[in-house]
Order: structure tokens, then sequence, then C-alpha cells
């Protein structure tokens, strides 16, 4: 048997210190960045721990970061593979969680906390709450500050379409975050899911090792410890592709996954599969006979697996002319029980042999022999006996072909999971249109991957072409744009499926008759719904969704359709319940009739029915979501063209404007916030007269204006114009200052700070194409210097320009530290102000800003696939795998929208960015093709 003979201690030793420069080393270093030559090449960054005051240390040592080109790019890799993908090599060093310092300590008071001040009683309330929540009523607490998610700076791409849950693998190929119950997350690594190699010659194996970088305490029978300098990871979502090199065997095997998630599809999109596509090179002169085993334990590495009643089946379905083979792991719990289905494909020149069960908590040496033996599984025929209580069990699938002399062949694994039921509602989930919901659909759905993923990939590669072929993008950015996408799949996120047969209760009240294509919408396309964050238990938070939804409507425009007729559906309904809000002890009925609510529920209740899961605030009372609602219908109208959804939406925003009207307390046709964190920013109070409120207020005003006048409702257009023109008049007065929107009228120490979100408003106008001409809302010149000035304070003024803006900056250029989020960091603010910039034609500017974001947690802080809401300047952040930096997706949105301009180019990647920004002023992009949307910029039909 041969094996990787190097120990640990010799890669650990060569991951810190590149012999020549790492020249000579098979791609020895742990990377963050595109394989293009759009790195920095800079020396390892270790950031220190640090401790945030109210949420505790969650920064521990990150991962060193290097620009590096693997030695001949990626030639490694046989097949035309993009370039610009998140990488690194599977040898790096794994994070480190920070040291165990208590997460979320209440009683250490944000700096700034008045004592006076009526949120100081929020601890108490918090935890009092928390221990009936958690303790009594034995739920999960949608925030809990209590006990937070640990930093593991280990992933990679998950697995999976969109809705039926996803598996996450680290970027060292462990199988480690599980959501299959939708938004609750599993974070383990299950040690038996691996790939193993076995090579043989002239009958004999000459090597056989695990995949995998571990020596774990289980299955020590097997031959682990594989030296990750040997391999290298990129991830480019939905796909991710490890390059392993076997020493000495002049043999390199290329893993790549695939999910199926694939814009403007709304079948294969759902499904919850992956496949596995091992290209294996032959660098000698005989041949040799190479075996693939996937092992895999049934369950997620949860105390579930140890409860009994699990059992394993093999199985074989031929359909099409296809043939696969596998094993069905029946995972048999009380409440959504699932199966997993380990499959290959069977092909002329290929095996495919299986062991039905082992233990996964042995040694692990009866299955290893048999592999050793022969390459190949003893193939059991019929079903493993059901585990007893506390026992584990695990199967194997094995794919082998023989690779000719300087030859090349492919083995097809796939991972299929069928739970067809969730723990709320009474929907199943949308691939059970098509695939059935009887809980027998696992050997169909592999068949179904292993038949169709090439058709995928040619999918995925004609949408991400464009881009990444656009010599005039930097790499950095090709990378987050379709990276940051993960959270559509992995932010908790479901699809169910509306039958013909069945209403859900929140849909039959006698309001939601007027939405008329609701039932249309929902029946076609189904429900969607994902999580505020990974952390933050809330499904389809409106305010933030409102940043990522340029995600959805570009890539998936009817869900976001459906979820808008979703939200119209709540703002129609009412919950009298009452209940006392956190942060002010008052009391106050959950939600309100002709008002958008927070968030559409938690997976722990039942979302849909039971909406508003957040109790921080009573957010019928918040400025913005309202706006919010108005401004999506009519951007999702201008890129969509949807007539009926706009007529069907147009009552609906009517009312919530109605509503948003009381906030105008002294008729000025501007709204005033109420002198608490009455919006997105829940922590930053904000009174009076805002720049980022009174900014969404009068875009959302100039939309009803145009929406009106799209659908020929004059009364309602002069109305709104008699509005926008005092509103207008009166923003100017009361918070222009010359060369900023300050952030409030109130006069306080901290009004006339720079919030880097003060263009929410004209970023939503500029992306509907209302931002010109007579009927502009804020004037050119002001918007040009506004984004001047904050380029200057919060970007280049804040980390010396290079972790994007500050959410607040005083204007002598000190971090505004009234509250503890005007001095973070929120990375999707910051794509969303890049694409403000971009639309200003302030381009270099916009993608300097972002830069700072992207290189700040998918390279220093280590933090792929996980980007959270916020970091400080000092290593801390808050709010793990969150939904608002889908708002990247806006940045693109703002570069194709200038196509037909005169052409610009963004930056090379950290280029300078030149002295002052007038130069860049009236710069235009260059060509750059459609990644989002089908077909080119819209005008929208009237009506
Ligand atoms: C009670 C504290 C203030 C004490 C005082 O005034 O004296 C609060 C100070 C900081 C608060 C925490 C801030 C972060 C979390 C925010 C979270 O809400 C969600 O976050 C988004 C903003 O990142 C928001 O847009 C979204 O709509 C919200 O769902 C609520 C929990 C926080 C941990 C929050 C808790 C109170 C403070 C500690």
């Amino acid at each position: 048997m041969g094996g990787d003979d190097r120990d640990g201690a010799s890669c650990a030793h060569s991951r810190q210190t590149p012999p020549g420069g790492g020249q000579g080393c098979p791609w020895p270093y742990p990377q963050y960045t595109d394989t293009h030559g759009g790195g920095t090449g800079t020396a390892p960054a270790i950031p220190t721990a640090g401790r945030h005051p109210w949420w505790g240390d969650r920064v521990g040592p990150s991962l060193t970061h290097r620009g590096q080109t693997p030695p001949g790019g990626t030639q490694g890799c046989p097949w035309p593979y993009p370039h610009s993908a998140a990488s690194t090599s599977v040898g790096a060093q794994p994070g480190h969680p920070g040291p165990d310092l208590q997460q979320g300590d209440l009683r250490r008071a944000p700096p700034g906390s008045a004592v006076h001040h009526p949120s100081s009683w929020f601890p108490c309330r918090y935890f009092r709450w928390w221990y009936k929540k958690t303790c009594i009523e034995k739920k999960s607490a949608f925030i809990d500050l209590m006990c937070a998610v640990p930093l593991q700076q280990i992933y990679g791409c998950p697995l999976g379409g969109i809705g039926g849950g996803t598996i996450t693998r680290g970027w060292r190929g462990e199988f480690c975050r599980w959501q299959l119950n939708p938004g609750k997350y599993h974070y383990g690594t299950v040690i038996a899911d691996q790939f193993t190699v076995c090579l043989r010659r002239k009958g004999q194996t000459v090597y056989q090792q695990v995949l995998s970088v571990e020596k774990p305490s289980t299955l020590q029978g097997w031959n682990w410890g594989y030296c990750g300098h040997y391999a290298f990871y990129h991830a480019l979502y939905p796909r991710a592709w490890t390059v392993y090199e076997l020493p000495g065997q002049n043999v390199v095997l290329t893993c790549r996954q695939v999910s199926p998630v694939i814009p403007h599809d709304y079948k294969d999109s759902s499904l919850p599969v992956a496949v596995f596509i091992w290209e294996v090179e032959n660098g000698n002169e005989e041949p040799v006979e190479v075996s693939i085993m996937f092992s895999m334990q049934n369950g997620m590495g949860a105390k579930e697996d140890k409860s009994g009643g699990h059992w394993n089946e093999p199985f074989a379905l031929q359909e099409g002319g296809e043939r696969v083979a596998g094993v069905l792991l029946h995972h048999c719990t009380p409440t959504n029980p699932f199966t997993l289905a380990v499959a290959a494909r069977e092909k002329a020149g290929t095996v495919v042999t299986h062991l039905t069960a082992f233990d996964p908590a042995g040694s692990g040496r009866d299955v290893w022999q048999d592999l050793l033996q022969d390459g190949k599984l003893e193939s059991p025929t019929g079903e493993s006996r059901a585990t007893a209580k506390g026992e584990v069990t695990a199967a194997a699938v094995c794919a082998t072909c023989t690779v000719p002399a300087r030859g090349h062949q492919t083995l097809e694994l796939a991972l299929a999971w069928d739970m067809p039921r969730v723990h709320f509602g009474a929907l199943g989930r949308r691939y059970t249109r098509f695939f059935g919901s009887d809980g027998d659909a696992a050997p169909a759905l592999s068949r179904y991957a292993l038949a169709h993923y090439e058709e995928w990939e040619r999918k995925i590669d004609a949408w991400q072409k464009p881009v990444l072929e656009n010599s005039q993008l930097p790499s950095w950015y090709k990378s987050a744009l379709f990276n940051e996408l993960y959270f559509m799949t992995d932010g908790g996120t479901v699809w169910l499926e509306l039958p013909h047969d069945c209403l859900p209760q929140e849909l039959q009240g006698p309001g939601v008759a007027s939405l008329s294509h609701l039932l249309p919408v929902l029946r076609e396309y189904g429900r969607f719904a994902y999580l505020e964050g990974q952390e933050y238990r809330m499904y389809n938070t409106y305010d933030v969704h409102f940043y990522a939804s340029f995600a959805l409507v570009m890539l998936w425009p009817k869900l976001q359709i459906s979820l808008q007729y979703d939200i119209a559906v709540t703002v129609i309904n009412e919950d009298v319940e009452p209940r006392q809000y956190l942060m002010s002890g008052q009391t106050a009925q959950v939600k309100l009739k002709n008002v958008v609510p927070h968030d559409i529920g938690d997976p722990d209740d039942e979302p849909w029915q039971h909406v508003n899961a957040y109790l921080m605030h009573d957010t019928a009372n918040w400025k913005d979501l309202n706006l919010k609602f108005v401004l999506q219908v009519y951007r999702d109208y201008y890129l969509t063209h949807d007539a009926p959804y706009l007529r069907d939406m147009w009552p609906v925003c009517q009312a919530v404007m109605e509503s948003e009207l009381r906030f105008d307390t002294d008729n000025d046709g501007l709204i005033e916030n109420g002198g608490f964190a009455d919006q997105t920013y829940d922590a930053w109070v904000v009174n009076g007269a805002s720049a980022y409120c009174g900014g969404l207020w009068l875009a959302a005003v100039r939309m009803m204006c145009k929406m009106a006048e799209v659908l020929g409702d004059e009364e309602t257009q002069q109305k709104y114009s008699g509005i926008l023109q005092k509103g207008k008049e009166a923003f100017e007065r009361m918070l222009w200052n010359g060369k900023y929107y300050n952030y409030d009228s109130s006069g306080s120490d901290t009004s006339s700070s720079i919030m880097s979100d003060q263009c929410a408003g004209q970023w939503f106008l500029g992306a509907c194409g209302l931002d010109q001409g007579e009927l502009e809302v804020f004037p050119k010149s002001h918007v040009i210097s506004a984004l001047q000035t904050i380029f200057e304070k919060n970007v280049m003024g804040f980390a010396g320009g290079t972790m994007g803006a500050v959410n607040g900056m005083r204007p002598d250029g000190v971090p505004d530290t009234s509250s503890v989020q005007s001095s973070e960091v929120w990375i999707g603010v910051v794509y969303a102000l890049a694409a403000t910039m971009i639309q200003e034609g302030m381009v270099q500017e916009g993608f300097h800003t972002a830069e700072g974001c992207y290189r700040t947690v998918w390279e220093q802080l280590g933090m792929a696939f996980q980007t959270p809401e916020a970091y400080c300047e000092k290593k801390v952040y808050r709010s793990l795998a969150y939904m608002r930096p889908l708002s990247i997706w806006s940045m693109q949105l703002a570069l194709e929208s200038r196509v037909g301009r005169a052409p610009c180019a963004p930056p090379p990647s950290s280029s300078p960015v030149p002295g002052g920004t007038k130069q860049s002023i009236g710069d235009s992009p260059g060509p750059v093709a459609s990644a989002g949307r089908q077909g080119p910029c819209p005008v929208p039909p009237s009506l």
C-alpha cells in the first residue's frame, strides 16, 4: 500500500514559510483570492482576537492569505475552468476559533450607552425572554445572544439547489455545515464522509488514501493525513473544484462539485442534489486502475444519528439509457425523516460497487481491506438491519475505471437528499412537484443529477462567462459576485410548493382576494424564504432583503415576485396578539394592518402564519419598511415588466404610503424619525428628518408618481407630486449642509455625522432610471458631493481605505461611536454604496470601496462562505452568514445599466484610487455583458 509518507508536522511547518517564495512547492499556500493574477501577493496577515463589548470575541487567528497563482496557473486542471475563484491550498493552517470567551456577555454595555436610557433594561428583559424560550418552551431563540455560533474559518461552497436544504463542504473537503431542516443549522464535520482513492497497477494496489488532511480518532484503520500541500481548492459558486496530486504516483485527480443553481430556472434549481465529477489524469506510461470511494454516515453528525432505527439499502436505477447505482441511507427520525442517496454513474468501462453498511465509530478496517484487496467493494445484496439506539451507521459507494497510459478518464458520483416535508406549515418542498413527496425520490434525484449536470454546467458557464471573461472587471469582483450567492441556498433557504387543492390559512382572508395573481404566482413558482442570517433566524427580514433583493430579482425574478406577494398578504392581515418589546419594554400588538412586517417569521415557529419574529422593537413604527416595499415594487416592475404584478401591488403601495404619512408629523412633505432606532440600523438612534429614511421616503414618493403615471391614476399622481415638491424642499433645507446630507435634523452631537448609506434612496432611483432629468429628486451635484465626501471620509479615512466604508463618520474624520452600529462596516451597505457610486459615474471609487470589504472578509478574516453583517476596524464581527451582502448584485446591475453609455474601465485590482475623485466622474463602463437579467436594459411598457 502506498500513501503519503510526509508527516503532519512537516506540512504544518512548510505552511508558514514559503520555500523559495512558494514557487517550488505545489500550491503551498492558503489563498482566498483569484488565481488569475489579480491577487496581492501580500505577506500572511494573522489578525489577533478582538472582543466586542456586547457579543464577545469572535475572531481568532485567521488564515494567511496570498494572491498567488498556483504553478502553471490552473493548468493542472485539464478542462476549461474559470479562474476567478476563491481558492486556497488544502494544506493551509486551519483557522482556530477564538478563545472561549463569554459570547454575548450581557453585563457589558456598549460604549455610549446611557445608564438611564430605557433600553438599559434590555439585558434583563432579553434574558427573561431567552430563558423562557429556550429553557421552558425548549425552542431556539431567533437571535441567541447567550450562545453564538463559534467562528470556524473552514467553509467552502455549499452543496444543493435552492430551498431543498444544503450541506456545506469545507475548503479542505470536509462535510461540515448541515441545513437539512430549513433554517436550523448543525455545525460539525462528519468524519466518515470522505472520498478515498485507490490506485492499482498490474493487478496490485499501489496507493490507497483518504483525501483528507484529518487524523481522526475513529476509523483509524484508514490511511488519513493526506498532505494538503498537494491539493488546491477553488470555489466559484455554484461550483468548486479541488486538484489533488497523488505524491509519487504521477496521477492528478480533480474533483469538481456542481450544484444546480441556475438563473431563471425554476425546476432544476430546486433540487437537493450535487454531483462530484472526478477527472483522472494518468501521467504514466502504463495504465492505472482508479477507484474513488465515497463514504457517508447515515445522518449529519447530530445526536439523532444515534437515535436508532436508521438503515441502508443498495439501489440501482436505469432510465432513459442512464444507469446509476449506489446506497440509500434512510434516516428515520420521528420528524422530518429523510433519505440520502450516494450514487455513481455506471457506464461502459466504469464499475460501481458498494458497501451497504459499516460502523463509522469503529476502526473501519473491514472497509479499508475490502477496497484494498481489489479496488472494489463487496457489494452485498439486501438491506442492512436498522441501527440500535446509540449506534451509528454509514455506507460507501465506489466507482472504478481504468485510465490508459498518458490518458484521462472521468468518474461521476452524486449525493441527493430527499426530505419532502419541513417542520412548519403543511406544504412540501418545491422539488416534490417534479419528484413526488412520498420520500422515495432519492434514487430518481441522483439519476437525474448525473444525467443533467453537463447541461447545468453549460448553463452556468453561459451565465458566468461574460463576467469572467470581461478583462475590465477585477478578479476579486468576479469571485465576490458569484461566491456571495452561496447565501441564496445556504441562508436557511426554503422553497415550498403550494398545491392546487390546499390553501394555507393566511391566504384565506377576505383582503387577499384583491391580489388577483397571488395564487397563480404562488402555485406556479412556489413560496420562497431565506433567513436574515444563519445567526439571526428570521425569514425574509424585509429591511435587509431590500438590499439583497437585487440578486433575487436579477436571477430568479419570479421568486422575488412571489416573495412580494407574500409580503403584500401580510400587509393586508393583522395579528392582534399583544406582546412586550425588548428594547422599550412597551406592549403592543404583533402586527398592524397596512404596515410591512419586519420578517415573515421564525423557522422554529410557523413562518407566514406568525410574522414578526423580531421582538427587539415594535416595527410598526419603523420608518423604512413600508418605503422599501414601494421601492421594490417599482424596481421589480422596471426589471421584469410584470404588469399584473404592478396592478396587484398598487393598492398595497397606496395603503402602506397612507400609513407612512402619519410619520410626517409637521406636514412638510417629509417624514420624521421617532427618536429611537426605528429603521434597519436598529441600534442607531435617529431623530427628526433624516438622510436615510427621508431619502428613502422621497424616492418612494417619486416611485408612487411614476407608478400612478404608468397605471393612469391621475389623482394619486397629483397627490404624490405635491408631496414630492414640498418634501424635496424640506429635505434640502433641513439636511443639506453644503457637502453632504446630515445624519438627522435633531441638532444632537452626532446629527452632522456622515452616513455611508445616506444615498440609499438615490441608489434605488438610479437602479430604475428615475434619477435623471427634470424630475430628479436629489440634485445631481448634491449626490456627487455626498458620495465624494463618503469616499473621502468613510472609505479612505477609515482603516487606510482598505476596509470599505464605516457606517458613520464624524466630519473631523473620527468614526461616530455614539452607537455600536455607527462604528461598524456593513458589507451589504458597502456593496450598495459601491453600486450607487457606479451609477453616478464614480466607477473607480465604487470598485475601491467594495474591494475593501471583499478582501477583509474573504482574505483577511477568512470568512469565506459566511460573510457577516458587520465588522469593526479591530477584527470584531457580528452575525455570521448574513443576507445583506447579496446586494453586490446591484453593482452588477449598475454596470449592466451603463452599457450603451460611453465605455469605462474599473480599476485593475488593488490599483490606488487617484487622489481626487473628480477625474472619474463621467467615466462610464465598458461593455459589461449581462450576467443577471435576460435581455437588454429594460424600458417598461406603459399599461
Ligand atoms: C440594548 C442595546 C442598547 C443598550 C443601550 O442603548 O443602552 C443594544 C445595542 C446593540 C444592540 C444589538 C445590535 C446588533 C443586533 C441587531 C439585531 O437586529 C437585526 O439586525 C440588523 C442590523 O444589523 C437589522 O437591520 C435587522 O432588522 C435586525 O433584525 C438585534 C439584536 C442585536 C444583537 C442588538 C441587541 C440590542 C443591543 C445590544
